[in-house]
């Protein structure tokens, strides 16, 4: 396990939360089918419905990088420590075998996995296997999982082509893009597009169209023009 050992399980972990989710008017309408006769409604939420959301990947990747990104909307350039104030709790297991448990119970309780390589880095792209395999170990089987090539600027010392990430996506059926925690690229849309899918998954009825995330992601790429000077 000599490879899974220098992956140094490095977490960064923050919640989402939807204030006051109503279910779309459909569930009250007074016409109900024979389905949805059958099966109780969907709760309405009144509260906020809270997510935990769990960066993963090698030293380095750019984890804290992003977080700060999303939170902040700007690259602090430098490494972090383990724990920075962005009012976001970040976890640095440091690859100590000691903390393995605590990763993984955090494993046990995230909803969705944003696993990162670093495109300048073969290691760390190579290692996306090995976290699968641990994810898939230690995770809840429905955990929602985006797989992010991040550093795409850094386009002159790429080492992972981007179909190659995204070969490895489609095996692993995850959805994938390209980040920038630097530029900025594709950050939102990373981690809108997880909570999206867990918002609906949380409030989805059963006759309605199931979320499409891919379908998603791809749309909003579109729109932004995000990833032509890739
Ligand atoms: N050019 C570029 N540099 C980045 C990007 N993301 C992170 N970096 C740099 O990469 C280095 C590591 O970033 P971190 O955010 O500390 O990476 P990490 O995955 O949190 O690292 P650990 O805390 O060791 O797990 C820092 O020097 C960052 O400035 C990016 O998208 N583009």
């Amino acid at each position: 396990m000599e490879r899974m050992e220098s992956m140094e399980p490095i977490s960064a972990y923050y919640t989402t939360a939807y204030p006051e989710i109503q279910p779309d008017s459909t569930y009250g309408s007074r016409e109900t089918t024979e389905s949805q006769a059958m099966t109780p409604p969907p709760p309405t939420y009144d509260e906020e419905l809270v997510h935990k959301t769990i960066l993963v990947g090698d030293s380095g990747v750019g984890k804290t990088s992003l977080l700060v990104q999303f939170d902040q909307g700007k690259f602090i350039p430098g490494s972090f420590s383990a724990t920075v104030g962005i009012g976001f709790t970040i976890w640095d297991t440091a690859g100590q075998e000691r903390f393995r448990s605590v990763t993984h119970a955090y494993y046990r309780d995230a909803h969705a996995l944003l696993l990162l390589y670093d495109i300048t880095s073969k290691s760390s792209f190579d290692n996306i296997r090995a976290w699968l395999t641990e994810i898939h170990e230690y995770a809840q089987s429905n955990v929602v999982i985006m797989l992010l090539g991040n550093k795409a600027d850094m386009s002159s010392d790429r080492a992972i082509r981007r179909d190659e990430g995204e070969r490895l996506a489609r095996e692993y059926s995850v959805p994938f893009m390209e980040t920038s925690a630097k530029t900025g690229v594709n950050v939102d849309l990373a981690f809108t597009a997880v909570a999206k899918e867990l918002k609906h998954r949380a409030i989805q009825h059963p006759s309605e169209p199931k979320f499409q995330i891919h379908e998603y992601i791809e749309a909003q790429k579109e729109k932004s023009g995000c990833c032509s000077y890739f």
